[in-house]
């Protein structure tokens, strides 16, 4: 997942039934896809080969089948390692993208195309302040360069402090215009956004540091944080098939099908998705 490459999928998601005009063309969307194979095996980064994501989430994470905690230690130290491998890291943005800082330009411009994408279609209100949430911020790239452009006001949350601090520095002066107002250091894991505060909550490449469990139970908690009409946007790396284990920075890139099985458990619209190649 640190390998910040440009191939990576958009995914719009939100509360909306599938009914009417903008749940039809959805739903023409996922059905295409449907065809999950509910359980793929995968690899990690090593060569080791899993036969299932049970098996691997239990072993790497000591999650049982259900995806609870069967062995606490063990997932304290999935994240331990994750937020461990980060605070090694220098905060900048060359590092949040694991080296390939150049990726950033054209991460932006595909951005506010996707963005521009959904808020044609979906208008948000004109009638208060539009805010975004910034998950796993790391240095503030996305917020200094894409987010602030487009929303009042943004939060950042974020588990490693280092990061966090440069993000303050850089952003947490800025009183005029557009703004970044709050700045969370928190793992996603245990994070619960302020009600109806948000028009789209951004997540963007830390999604894989969290086990399927959590991922699931973040956006149901988070969903809470949406303003009516408001959006996740889900951009991530995806893995080819499966998923791919990184034994270095502690995260899993899942596949197109991975994401769109756990996406359906949480009862969320996929309204809209993107691949960039
Ligand atoms: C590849 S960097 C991406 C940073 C930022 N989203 C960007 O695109 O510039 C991954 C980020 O995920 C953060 N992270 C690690 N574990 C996390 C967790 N459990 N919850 C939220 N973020 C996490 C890291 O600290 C790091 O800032």
């Amino acid at each position: 997942m640190r390998a910040c490459s440009l191939g990576g999928s958009f995914c719009a998601l939100d509360l909306r039934l599938r009914t009417g005009r903008v749940g039809e063309a959805v739903a023409v969307r996922v059905n295409c896809s449907v065809s999950l194979e509910m359980d793929e095996g995968g690899l990690d980064t090593e060569g080791k080969m899993y036969a299932s994501r049970k098996q691997m989430w239990e072993e790497e994470a000591g999650e049982d089948a259900a995806g609870n905690p069967k062995n606490a230690l063990k997932k304290q130290e999935w994240y331990h390692k994750g937020v461990s491998y980060w605070e090694g890291v220098e905060a900048s943005v060359d590092g949040v993208l694991g080296g390939y800082g150049n990726v950033n330009d054209r991460d932006v411009i595909d951005s506010t195309a996707f963005l521009a994408e959904i808020f044609k279609e979906c208008p948000p209100s004109k009638s208060s302040s539009l805010v975004a949430l910034d998950c796993g911020a790391g240095v503030g790239r996305v917020t200094k360069n894409f987010l602030l452009h487009h929303f009042h006001e943004v939060d950042l949350v974020e588990p490693v402090r280092h990061f966090l601090e440069k993000a303050h520095a850089d952003l947490g002066g800025i009183t005029e215009g557009n703004r970044a107002v709050n700045f969370f250091c928190t793992p996603l894991q245990e994070f619960t956004p302020e009600a109806g505060r948000y028009d789209v909550i951004w997540v963007q490449w830390c999604i894989g540091h969290l086990t399927d469990h959590d991922f699931l139970e973040f956006f149901k908690r988070a969903r809470v944080g949406l303003k009516p009409g408001g959006f996740f946007v889900l951009k991530e790396n995806i893995a080819k098939n499966g998923f791919v284990v990184d034994k270095e920075d502690t995260s899993v890139t899942r596949s197109d099908a991975y994401f769109r099985d756990l996406f359906k458990q949480t009862g969320f619209h996929l309204y809209k998705t993107k691949v960039r190649t």
